[in-house]
């Protein structure tokens, strides 16, 4: 039988994407060149602050068109100061309109300690980070992101500027379902916190009303409690163990907390992320490939862009989703984690030495790359 073919196109971006990414293809590259059952087909395309560079625009058609032809995506990070906030063309909406199209409404951010060994180098109390399991769902396309807006500057009132939460039922069911399903595929099921501001905005009343109903019609045997994201923000760091479990949020929430969870492990540049159309299904025979935007969740970390030192696990984490989430391999996918992991924590590969500077270590981005990928092919 010959192998299934799968086409990824790759988005490096800017300042350390191109950095990390780079770790991740060849990631992905041996894990093909180990299977005789697959084959994936890279193929590397503008996106970003560069493709601004090159063709005026953020998403050149050609890039768009070739994610909408994929069976996933991997990217790194867009955005730099050279196409600050006041640019008239900047990256970022060049992100969102990709997720739009595509219609990647589930976010997903695992948010756990990949290694115990992680515990020396997380800000908080080793007790309070220990044990910490969380994953963010995210809403992805809708909310202030994407509701009206208007700019400084504009007819009448130029000395106003405003941005809209605007959220349908609808839109609520669709993630509430994500977010349950996703409980539900852990044994035992995870408990659900879904988290908004619904003793101000209207756009939460809706959020917690829809999540409330549609949980107790469709998956009542789900443990569902609520926050108010001002207080999860403190319980993220003072006490995160309460928020174990699924934290289900809209746009600009989801975001921030994600950013902020990324403290228990110890560094932003850990954590890896999955955008969807739907819950991830679980791999079995009849896998479907499910399109899918994978990227860390960091940015283009202008700060050390260029210095070969950003942490590329977070992006190597994402290409482990891509394998399972859009393609159906498991066992890779498993492989990628257990090699991050093993490299972390084995002493005689050089314990705490093998870490980026993030992380208190002094080894380069590729360094830790070649022990990653040293380790994977003594598991494939
Ligand atoms: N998905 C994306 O492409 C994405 C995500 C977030 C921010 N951005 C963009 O990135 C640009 C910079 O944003 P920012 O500086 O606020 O956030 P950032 O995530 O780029 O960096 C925040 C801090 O974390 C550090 N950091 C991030 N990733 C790291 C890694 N892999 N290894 C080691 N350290 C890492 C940085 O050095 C910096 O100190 C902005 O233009 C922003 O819009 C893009
Ligand atoms: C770059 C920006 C548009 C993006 C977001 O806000 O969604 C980023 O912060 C992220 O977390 O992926
Ligand atoms: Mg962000």
């Amino acid at each position: 039988m010959s192998p299934r073919s799968f086409r990824i196109v790759v988005l490096p971006g800017d300042g350390i994407g191109p950095e990390v990414v780079s770790q991740a293809v060849r990631v992905l590259e041996l894990v093909s060149s180990s299977s005789s059952d697959f084959d994936l087909k890279l193929e590397t395309h503008d996106f970003g602050g560069c493709a601004i560079d090159k063709t005026g625009e953020p998403l050149p058609p050609t890039t768009l068109k070739a994610c909408q032809e994929a069976d996933a995506i991997l990217m790194g990070s867009i955005g730099g100061p050279k196409w600050g906030v006041d640019a008239k063309i900047r990256p970022e909406p060049g992100l969102l309109a990709l997720r739009k199209t595509l219609g990647l409404y589930a976010n997903i951010r695992p948010a756990n300690l990949a290694s115990e060994s992680l515990l020396e180098y997380t800000p908080l109390k080793p007790s309070v980070a220990q044990g910490v399991d969380m994953i963010v769902v995210r809403e992805l396309i809708g909310g202030l992101y994407f509701g009206t807006r208007k700019e400084q500057g504009v007819e009448p009132d130029v000395d106003t500027a405003w941005d809209s939460m605007i959220y349908s039922v609808s839109e609520v069911q669709r993630i509430t379902r994500v977010a349950a399903q996703i409980a539900l595929a852990a044994d035992p099921p995870l408990e659900i916190h879904s988290i908004d501001k619904a003793n101000v905005l209207a756009a939460s009343r809706l959020w917690r009303k829809v999540v409330t109903e549609t949980l107790s019609k469709e998956y009542p045997q789900l443990k569902l409690d609520h926050h108010l994201v001002d207080s999860a923000a403190m319980l993220i760091v003072a006490s995160p163990k309460r928020l174990n479990g699924v934290i289900l949020t809209e746009n600009l929430f989801g975001d921030i907390l994600s950013d902020q969870s990324s403290v228990i492990p110890g560094s932003l540049g850990l954590l890896p992320s999955a955008s969807l159309a739907g819950a991830p299904s679980a791999p079995s025979a009849d896998f479907k490939p499910t399109p899918g935007l994978y990227e860390p969740i960091h940015g283009s970390a202008p700060d050390i862009a260029g210095k070969g030192i950003a942490n590329p696990i977070g992006t190597i984490l994402s290409a482990a989703m891509l394998l399972r989430y859009s393609l159906g391999l498991e066992a890779p996918a498993k492989a990628i984690e257990t090699a991050v992991r093993k490299v972390l924590d084995t002493p005689e590969l050089g314990g705490h030495g093998l870490r980026t500077a993030d992380l208190g270590g002094s080894i380069g981005t590729t360094e830790l790359g070649d022990h990653i990928i040293e380790v994977l092919k003594s598991i494939l």
